[in-house]
C-alpha cells in the first residue's frame, strides 16, 4: 500500500475538488484562528462535503476547548481531529472520531514524549511536525531519522513539517511512514494550494 496523503489547510472548494482529484485521501480543515489557513465552520462544512466516500476531513485544532472541537465535528462533518497544540494524553478522547496527535519534533525528548499518547483514549496516529516558531504550518523539516524510534509504538506516524514536492520522496524513503502531511509547501501563498504543486506532491510521495 502506497503512503498516505493529507492535504493540510484548504480554505477553497476548488482546492478541495483538485487536491481529491490528485488522490489525496485527506484534507485538513483549519480551525486554529491565528493560522492564515483558518476556516469558518460554514466555508469547512462545505469544502467537507466535497469528500469522496473513502475520503477522510480531518479538522486541525490548537488548544481548542472539547465543546468547540465537538461542535466542529458535528457541524462541519469531520471523520477525524487532530491535536496539533499542547493537549496532554487525556485530553485526546471524547469526539467520535479518531484523533491525530501532532507533536512538534526538536529532538529524541519530543519522540519519546509521543510514545506516551500511544495507545491512549482515542489516538489512532501520531503526527510528527518540525519545531517552526508557532504551532505548525511553519515549513520547518526535523530529523527524519528519529522516526525510527516510533518502529516498535505500534501506532500509525504521519510525517509533516516542511514537505514539498521536491522531498516528499526522500522522506517517505527515510522513513516509510504511514502518512505525510503537507500545508505550506503546495500552496502559491498561504492558504491558497498550487494546484500542478499538489499534483507532483501526491504523484512523488506515491511513487515508493
Ligand atoms: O497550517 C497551519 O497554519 C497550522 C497551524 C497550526 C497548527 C497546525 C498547522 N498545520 C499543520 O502543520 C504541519 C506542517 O505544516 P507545513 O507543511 O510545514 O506547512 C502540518 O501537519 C499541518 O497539518
Amino acid at each position: 500500500m502506497s503512503v498516505r496523503v493529507k492535504i493540510c489547510g484548504v480554505t477553497r472548494p476548488e482546492d478541495a475538488r483538485a487536491a481529491w482529484d490528485a488522490g489525496t485521501d485527506a484534507l485538513g480543515l483549519n480551525f486554529y484562528p491565528r493560522s492564515p489557513r483558518y476556516v469558518e465552520p460554514a466555508t469547512a462544512a462545505a469544502l467537507a462535503k466535497t469528500r469522496p466516500a473513502l475520503g477522510a476531513v480531518v479538522g486541525v485544532f490548537v488548544n481548542e476547548t472539547p465543546v468547540t472541537i465537538l461542535a466542529r465535528v458535528r457541524e462541519c462533518g469531520l471523520t477525524a481531529v487532530q491535536l496539533h497544540g499542547d493537549e496532554p494524553p487525556e485530553a485526546c478522547t471524547g469526539y467520535g472520531v479518531p484523533i491525530i496527535k501532532a507533536l512538534r519534533v526538536r529532538g529524541e525528548e519530543d519522540v519519546e514524549r509521543a510514545r506516551t499518547y500511544v495507545g491512549v483514549g482515542d489516538v489512532a496516529a501520531l503526527l510528527l511536525d518540525g519545531a517552526a516558531p508557532g504551532y505548525g504550518g511553519g515549513g520547518v523539516t526535523f530529523d527524519w531519522s528519529l522516526v525510527a524510534r516510533l518502529t516498535d509504538a505500534g501506532v500509525p506516524v504521519l510525517v509533516a513539517g516542511g514537505l514539498t514536492p521536491a522531498n516528499v520522496a526522500e522522506a517517505v524513503r527515510a522513513t516509510r511512514p504511514y502518512g505525510v502531511d503537507v500545508a505550506s509547501g503546495v500552496e502559491s501563498r498561504p492558504g491558497i494550494k498550487d494546484v500542478d504543486a499538489v499534483r507532483t506532491f501526491i504523484r512523488a510521495a506515491k511513487a515508493l
